[in-house]
């Protein structure tokens, strides 16, 4: 493979003069996706040749290496990005990078932070965590919390969702920051966008890297000094570099058209070439003909797919006669399932989320790796004296953008970045640079108290923490005890004073406690987001994993919610994100809390970029304020799939369900302290009341205590008092 196809990968969204985000895309991205699709590798398909050179090299040439920026989409702007694209140099002069290294000083703690007594925080943590909660773990009747602080009206409101099982999801899975300590060896330059996973980070016994290598080898190393010189020499080689993709795409296009033109005088389809008129789908018998075959082969798939994003595009000139939208939508969503390896259901869940060619460029990118990139502990290190240290080790890096005066992205190093002596040192966590954003979203302060619900194994929380400087408190809250132990060990290494670690359900809070400044819901979620790093996600989701996972994400953010001081003096806030994509999963949830907690609205997340959530969906209305929420695609913003939402808690409306007003008979009382005209028989509301605090309690997984003696079961008060 050449050199130029190799270890590729965009820098994320850098942002544009007004600080708004630009959109990288290939050539293909302005022609439909249509290119994107004969580079891709195949995971079903039936291998009948392999891949003869002139496929291979097809691929490689249509690989977009021209980095053409084009502004970011808006939702109007959504399927048809700007052909008014700038073009803009990838790489950062030397001025421009070491005022970005520069500008963390303002914000970065000036004494650089200390590694000393970071070890007494685990003895600390401990007994903090025992005098907290050693009694309820113990506790075989007891409560916890107090009963009279539900809310019965909501909790017989919320029971439908407060019903049923999730332990059968598999919640264990996770985004991010779980280091692989393996020496990470990238070789090669800046890697761009929708390259091949393989070639991204290869290994040092990848042969393929020996021509880009054997040539870098050579170069000097970075310094600080050198920055400039190399940053300028990297951008010409990549405009050289961009001029040789032009050709070589040209030639490709050529070559693919003359291949396109055998392939119809074999088929005998004269007339149905790709962009010739009407393309006729295969028939029920062709069909299972295919099946029968073992599947479509490579180029048949590949082709079909550009011809339904063609005739989509516009469905009354090239459709075949008789044959409907659905029709070809559905033979596209069956080829992308077969030619990326997804499952039918999850192929077009995923499909429907956008724009027929964009849907494509969706897929593409989810097979390739995102950037690597890496956050500096601010309670340890600056990022420019990071960016020093490691930059004398040999890692070729950068900072992100403008977004983040803490995340560097690293391009290229020849030791391991997950065990690198400041690696350990906690100067910095290997952290994606989606999970930056619900951090800064929810923007904790110095001296407040935070919890983040689901928190292993603490990318987030440690951020927090630093943005906090040690000081008030984060609990850092896992369901999973197991995972809680990565967790402990980063609040560790980065030397975070200010956490405590607990695991509870999450949906035991506010129970367990509340009165938070501001709370952090980075809730189990599907990792739609996250298919470049995990590809099991494409053939292990059914319907039923999206209805129980969105089912606890409701859960979840009704306890989130409630666990939010309303009368905070420096917060009130609640964060809620996911490293998924599907509507179910968020905007759905977002709206869910809207209805059931009338005291929250949604608020700015602060991000500057990211698309806004969906309003509507497929027939779903939402509140129009999601639109304030923020969506993140891997095509569109080169980083995991994200999604966050920011709420502002407020007080609950005063007025009091009517049971709980009672006179000193305890007798019922109107809200005007007058007492009820019509019979009452607090008596027995009583056992009514007490009965759906008991279900709403074992709903959620909350001990409750035995049923009074002297209380008659609900039915046989009920009889009585008929
Ligand atoms: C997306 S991960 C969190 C990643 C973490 N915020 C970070 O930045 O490192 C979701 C976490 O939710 C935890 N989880 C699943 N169900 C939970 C529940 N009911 N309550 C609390 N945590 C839960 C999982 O164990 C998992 O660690």
């Amino acid at each position: 493979m050449g050199r130029r196809a190799k270890n590729k990968q965009g820098d994320p969204t850098p942002l544009d003069v007004n600080g708004k985000p630009f959109r990288k895309l290939g050539k293909r991205k302005a022609e439909a996706g249509d290119d994107s699709l004969s580079k891709r590798p195949v995971k079903k398909l039936k291998e009948t040749e392999g891949k003869t050179d002139k496929v291979k090299n097809k691929e490689k040439e249509l690989k977009p290496k021209k980095v053409t920026l084009v502004k970011e989409k808006t939702p109007s702007a959504k399927s048809k990005p700007s052909s008014a694209s700038a073009k803009v140099k990838s790489s950062s002069t030397k001025g421009k990078r070491k005022q970005e290294l520069e500008s963390d000083e303002d914000e970065g703690v000036e004494d650089g932070g200390t590694s000393e007594g970071w070890e007494d925080v685990e003895e600390d943590i401990e007994v903090q965590k025992k005098s907290l909660f050693h009694d309820s773990d113990d506790d075989a009747n007891g409560f916890i919390g107090d009963l009279d602080d539900l809310d019965i009206d909501e909790i017989i409101d919320d029971d439908d969702v407060l019903r049923g099982p999730v332990q059968e999801l598999d919640l264990g899975s996770d985004d991010e920051d779980e280091v692989d300590l393996a020496p990470v060896r990238l070789i090669g330059k800046k890697s761009k966008q929708l390259e091949r996973p393989s070639k991204i980070i290869p290994t040092g016994s990848d042969e393929s890297d020996s021509d880009a290598s054997d040539e870098e080898d050579e170069e000097e190393r970075v310094t600080m000094a050198n920055m400039e010189a190399r940053s300028r020499a990297l951008d010409e080689k990549a405009a050289r570099e961009a001029e040789l993709d032009l050709e070589e795409m040209q030639k490709a296009a050529l070559a693919g058209e003359e291949e396109d033109e055998d392939f119809e005088d074999e088929e005998g389809e004269e007339g149905e070439g790709e962009g010739a008129g009407p393309f006729q789908l295969p028939t029920a018998e062709e069909r299972e003909e295919e099946k029968a075959a073992g599947g479509p082969q490579v180029h048949v798939v590949q082709r079909r797919m550009r011809e339904c994003v063609r005739v989509l595009s516009n469905l009354k000139r090239y459709a075949g006669k008789g044959r409907s939208r659905s029709e070809y939508v559905q033979q596209l969503i069956s080829d992308i399932a077969n030619y990326y390896g997804y499952n039918d259901f999850l192929a077009e869940k995923l499909f429907l989320l956008f724009p027929v060619s964009e849907a494509i460029e969706f897929f593409e990118a989810n097979e390739v790796p995102r950037p690597v990139t890496i956050r500096t502990n601010t309670l340890r290190t600056r990022r420019r004296d990071l960016a020093q240290a490691l930059i004398n080790r040999g890692v070729n890096l950068e900072p992100i953008g403008k977004w983040t005066n803490i995340g560097l992205q690293v391009f290229e190093s020849n030791v391991p970045i997950g065990a690198t002596p400041e690696y350990l040192a906690g100067h910095y966590m290997l952290q994606a640079a989606s999970s930056f954003l619900p951090v800064i979203a929810l923007s904790p302060q110095p001296g407040e108290r935070v919890l983040d619900m689901a928190s292993a194994p603490g990318g987030k929380t440690t951020h927090m923490s630093a943005l906090m400087q040690n000081t008030g408190v984060v609990f850092a809250n896992d369901a999973n005890k197991a995972r809680t132990k990565s967790l402990t060990a980063n609040v560790h290494r980065l030397g975070c004073k200010n956490v405590v670690v607990c695991s509870y359900d999450g949906r035991e809070f506010p129970k367990v406690m509340g009165g938070f400044d501001r709370v952090l819901l980075d809730a189990p979620c599907s990792g739609t987001g996250v298919i470049s790093k995990d590809a099991s996600v494409k053939t292990n989701k059914s319907d039923r994993d999206f209805a129980l996972l969105s089912h606890l994400q409701k859960q979840l953010i009704l306890c989130a919610i409630d666990s939010v001081a309303p009368d905070s003096k420096t917060g009130g806030y609640l964060v809620y994100s996911t490293c998924s994509v599907t509507v179910d999963e968020n905007e759905a949830v977002v709206d869910y809390a809207l209805r059931k907690r009338p005291n929250v609205k949604l608020v700015e997340t602060g991000l500057e970029f990211g698309v806004p959530g969906y309003t509507k969906y497929r027939g779903k209305t939402f509140n129009p304020s999601v639109s304030m929420t923020r969506r993140f695609y891997p095509h569109v913003h080169n980083m995991d799939g994200f999604y966050v939402a920011k709420f502002k808690v407020e007080r609950r409306s005063k007025v009091k369900p009517k049971e709980e007003k009672f006179n000193v008979n305890g007798e019922a009382m109107n809200v005007d302290g007058e007492q009820e005209a019509s019979g009452f028989n607090s008596d027995e509301d009583r056992i009514y009341i007490q009965e759906s605090k008991r279900k709403a309690m074992k709903a959620k997984g909350l001990r409750v205590a035995p049923r009074n003696k002297l209380a008659p079961p609900v039915s046989t008060a009920v009889k009585a008092a008929a």
